[in-house]
């Protein structure tokens, strides 16, 4: 057998085009595009990369770029002033804090500073917590992506058993409760997992984002099973993910390349979740008006 490759650049490409079509829509109505702002610390060069490429993408969406780049050895405070400046300012629709920030900061902490609705990474204890209550919110960007990339392949995710390799905040937990929403049978391994082989060979789904290259092998794969590789790792040949991609292309039913599998799903997602909260946002000040008294006169 040999896996048929979803294609997550094409599938981005028609999910940032549907979202052009969403920040022109919302830019006709209100006379002012949503607002991206991205914050950056320091110059950690992958997130450099990943940074400039949402900027770009969001500009090509007709998304307006906020973008403020701190210092690495930035105080907690001076950041706390960034992000409540843009919190209060009415052209910025979503912030994002990149990650991982420098050490000496709490990443967990500053990103809970980011006003709710307007947290398009969907990572504040808020939006993790709505997640896990099935309550409607702003949803993670890469768990979100892998979710469309699977459905953009036809992957029927009730009742199929899906396991999940890692338990991060960003990837690993929101995925879980993503793909319960959708009547998965979930199951999340981890570094502490015994007997990973056995656990994995069990899914018809296989979400891998434990950060370890090559981790998964042909022998961990059931054959015919979909292979969502969420890993990216820059070795002397190129990026690569958690999956050894060419054996397991031969076991597996669907398989997700590094890259252009799940990093460009991840960018369209953010976009996607961009023009939401700056429809969410504008859509509760119109009915707040249409409260307030003077509408009443
Ligand atoms: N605040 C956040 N920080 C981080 C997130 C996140 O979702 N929010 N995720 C990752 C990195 N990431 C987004 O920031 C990300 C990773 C990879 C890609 C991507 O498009 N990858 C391309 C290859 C690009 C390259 O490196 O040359 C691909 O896989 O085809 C986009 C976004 C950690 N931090």
């Amino acid at each position: 057998m040999t896996a048929a490759i979803i294609d997550g650049a094409a599938v981005a490409r028609a999910s940032r085009a549907r979202t052009a079509g969403r920040a022109a829509a919302f830019r006709a109505r209100h006379g002012v595009a949503p607002g991206l702002a991205t914050v950056l610390v320091g110059d950690d060069p992958a997130s450099e990369v990943y940074v400039r490429n949402k900027r770009r993408a969001a500009t090509e969406a007709g998304i307006a770029d906020f973008h403020r780049h701190l210092d690495a050895r930035s105080a907690p405070d001076d950041l706390a002033g960034v992000i409540a400046d843009l919190g209060a300012d009415h052209r910025v629709s979503g912030i994002l804090l990149q990650l991982p920030v420098p050490q000496h900061l709490d990443g967990p902490a500053l990103v809970d500073l980011i006003p709710p609705d307007k947290d398009v990474d969907g990572l504040t204890t808020l939006s993790q917590g709505l997640l896990a209550r099935g309550l409607p919110g702003l949803r993670p960007c890469t768990p979100s992506g892998v979710i469309e990339l699977l459905d953009s392949a036809d992957v029927g995710l009730a009742g199929a058993h899906v396991v999940v390799v890692g338990r991060s905040e960003l990837v690993g937990k929101p995925m879980a409760q993503l793909l319960l929403g959708r009547d998965a049978t979930v199951t999340i391994a981890h570094s502490r997992t015994r007997n990973l082989e056995a656990v994995t060979r069990e899914a018809d789904i296989l979400v891998v984002a434990a950060g370890r290259p090559a981790l998964i092998t042909a022998r961990h794969v059931k054959p015919g099973a979909a292979v969502i590789d969420v890993g990216i790792h820059r070795t002397s040949h190129g990026l690569a993910g958690d999956v050894a991609f060419d054996e397991v292309s031969a076991v597996a039913g669907y398989l997700t390349p590094v890259p252009g599998g799940v990093g460009p799903m991840t960018i369209a997602a953010l976009l996607s979740n961009t023009v939401s909260a700056a429809e969410i946002r504008a859509a509760a000040t119109e009915s707040t008006d249409r409260r307030s008294p003077h509408h009443v006169l």
